[in-house]
């Protein structure tokens, strides 16, 4: 597969060792405005987005309209995601964006899902989340403790939303660290008078993240449509 690499910098060198591991090439590396840069379709399979808030949209958006798939994980910028995905459908492109693309997340968010669920009726318990990342990050918080939220008030009525740090009643405190060299945790905590329970997903390196970057790329290309993470890991374990 030929590669895009949109973003060279943490997550984009650790994709391009992993791609080139699995015999494919990257034959595009953007770190600036992407109109310098020329986009051929033909010689592009997969565009590989992990760049920073403020390009997302314009990267992702650029490649659909040169026909190029998009595989983003870059965070802080889904304020425009319901454009990016028009954009895809008008020109017949495909997408996939995912907040967190390692496999232990994926699980995680299941986890998260579920036990959520189970919680939602036990009003004693207060739920928060905590995220802990490296002193680089541009945004807070990440995009994995905002999926997580989302995820957690789809199942629980009572809860309406989210806020960074103080939260009201009907919202889930989110508690942005930012730690030297720490690639990502994340903590879900349902705390009450009597006992607290938690779950927590620690990422050891980079890898898991830019291995499941990858493996989305090999997913979507030669696909046209709008993809997650579920519909690749379900093609993953159905093998
Ligand atoms: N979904 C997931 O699984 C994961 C998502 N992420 C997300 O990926 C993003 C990147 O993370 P990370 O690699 O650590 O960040 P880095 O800052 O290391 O890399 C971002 C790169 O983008 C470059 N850049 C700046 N402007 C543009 C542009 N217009 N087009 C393309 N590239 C540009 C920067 O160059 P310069 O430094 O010169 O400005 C930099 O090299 C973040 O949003 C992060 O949250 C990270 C890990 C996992
Ligand atoms: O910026 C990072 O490093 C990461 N960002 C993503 C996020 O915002 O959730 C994913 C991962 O936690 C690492």
């Amino acid at each position: 597969m030929k590669i895009a690499l949109l973003g060279y910098g943490r997550m984009g060198k650790t994709i391009e060792e992993i791609a080139e591991q699995r015999g494919h090439e990257v034959v595009l590396k953007v770190s600036d405005d992407i109109d310098n840069h020329e986009l051929d379709g033909s010689k592009i399979d997969v565009a590989i987005d992990f760049s920073i808030p403020k390009a997302a949209f314009k990267n992702i958006t650029t490649c659909f309209k040169h026909n190029i798939p998009v595989v983003s994980g870059t965070t802080g910028w889904l304020d425009n995601y319901e454009k990016a995905r028009k954009i895809c459908k008008e020109e017949d492109s495909a997408f996939i964006y995912a907040s967190n693309f390692s496999l232990g997340v994926n699980v995680f968010f299941e986890l998260n899902k579920k036990l959520a669920g189970m919680m939602q009726g036990l009003e004693d318990y207060k739920v928060d989340i905590e995220e802990i990342h490296h002193t680089q990050k541009l945004d807070a918080p990440s995009g994995t403790a905002i999926t997580l939220a989302q995820q957690i008030i789809e199942e629980n009525s009572k809860l309406k939303g989210w806020q960074l740090d103080d939260a009201d009643e009907d919202e889930i405190p989110i508690y942005a660290k930012r730690e030297e060299n720490v690639p990502g945790t994340h903590t879900v905590t349902y705390d009450s008078p009597i006992d607290s329970i938690e779950i927590k997903h620690t990422a050891k390196s980079r890898q898991g993240f830019a291995l499941g970057a990858v493996v989305a790329a090999e997913y979507l290309k030669g696909k046209q449509g709008i993809f997650t993470m579920k519909d690749v890991l379900s093609e993953l374990f159905n093998n």
